[in-house]
């Protein structure tokens, strides 16, 4: 991997948590053998997520059924010869999978098909997140961050937080990253700009249809991007009607278009929101991540929320600059809203540990 000024994740942040000799990092990646954790682990062992000095034992969990296909992925991964991989461990029991983890990447479970919206998935996949919290809570490494991928990310999240409570809460998180880029990328193509030139963008509230990506405080080549927006024709109606919708929808417009749900781009996204996680987002720029609510921005305490957020230092820190416009600040109440009703539906069905039964 060449390293270019222009890129600021080709070294690590100053002052990240990580130490700046070569220990290896253990990761967990969950679904190994399924499409996104397919089109993730090739990349950590290359070093994309962690950096190009940091060397990566990982530890794949599959069930059962699929340990074969895992195992098969393992093989694959010993013969891309990769330099930073010092090794490659198979598990069906997510208690030996998690055993000193310090990076989790939580996507094994089901994806959704055409005409399903991703809260269905709880029925299907909440337990295995209560499974993989108590695996966390017993082994995981002090320095333990999670993402979590698997729909819906953001309450399986809660659920597995809810079942690690010796684990820091702010270590877990679930992807937005996905729909972070979705915006950045909607914004470049209307405007005709580098997608390099847009920052500032954020996501707020659940990964479904009700997020809020929000653009009063995003940046076009420096200019405010409703600005420059406004000079492509496109005002307040583009943004209501054409953007939000199809940033919010775009999982399934892609399951209708493609015939399944996002892979590559979700891999990609995991991998730069553990990558910024660990080594700071860019000087000037913030990103969006789903994360346990402080209460900020009136997000009710403990419900996991897709918020800007700057990091540094191997932490990240909710961005209290970014004030809520009035609509922005409407749509995310509901979205808001709708988490909090996730959160009851799964307490109900008793998946929810002892770190969130009374809260
Ligand atoms: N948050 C986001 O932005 C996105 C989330 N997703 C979600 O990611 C998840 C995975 O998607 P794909 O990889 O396409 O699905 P897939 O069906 O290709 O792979 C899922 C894998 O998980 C494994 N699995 C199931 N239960 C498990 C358990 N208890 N422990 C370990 N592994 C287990 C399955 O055997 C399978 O190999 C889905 O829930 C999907 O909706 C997908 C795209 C974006
Ligand atoms: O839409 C889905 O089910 C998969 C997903 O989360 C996404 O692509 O954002």
């Amino acid at each position: 991997m060449t390293t270019t000024p222009q890129d600021p994740h080709q070294t690590p942040a100053s002052g990240s948590a990580l130490p700046a000799a070569t220990d290896p990092v253990t990761v967990t990646v969950t679904g190994a053998a399924g499409n996104i954790g397919y089109a993730t682990l090739f990349r950590v062992a290359a070093g994309e997520m962690l950096g190009a000095d940091r060397p990566v034992r990982l530890r794949l969990l599959e069930i059962p059924s699929s340990l074969e296909a895992a195992e098969g992925t393992a093989l694959e991964l010993q013969d891309g010869a990769f330099p930073l991989l010092e090794s490659v461990d198979v598990f069906d029991d997510p208690v030996r999978a998690f055993d000193g983890v310090q990076a989790g990447l939580l996507i094994g479970s089901r994806p959704r098909g055409p005409g399903m919206e991703r809260s269905e998935l709880l029925e299907a996949n909440g337990a295995i997140f209560s499974a993989q919290g108590a695996a966390i809570n017993a082994g995981a490494a002090e320095d333990v961050r999670v993402v979590v991928v698997g729909n819906p990310a953001n309450t399986n999240a809660l659920i597995a937080a809810s079942h690690a409570p010796d684990v820091p809460l702010e270590r877990f998180t679930a992807l937005t990253r996905l729909d972070h880029h979705r915006a950045v990328a909607q914004l470049a193509l209307a405007t005709g700009s580098p997608v390099g030139s847009v920052r500032r963008v954020s996501i707020w509230g659940n990964h479904s249809a009700s997020q809020v990506p929000d653009v009063d405080h995003a940046e076009i080549g420096g200019r405010p991007a409703l600005e420059v927006l406004a000079e492509h024709g496109r005002g307040r109606a583009w943004i209501d009607e054409e953007f939000i919708p199809r940033v919010a929808r775009r999982g399934a417009e892609i399951i209708e278009v493609r015939g399944g749900s996002s892979v590559a781009s979700a891999a990609h996204a995991a991998i730069c929101h553990m990558r910024d996680w660990v080594r700071g987002t860019p000087e000037g720029d913030w990103t969006s991540m789903a994360v346990p609510s402080d209460g900020s921005h009136g997000v009710q305490e403990g419900l996991i929320s897709s918020f800007p957020v700057t990091c540094a230092a191997g932490r990240y820190d909710i961005n209290h600059e970014v004030k809520l416009g009035d609509d922005v600040e409407n749509r995310l109440r509901a979205s808001v809203r709708e988490l909090a009703e996730e959160r009851e539906a799964v307490r109900s069905r008793g998946l929810l540990g002892p770190r969130g039964r009374s809260s």
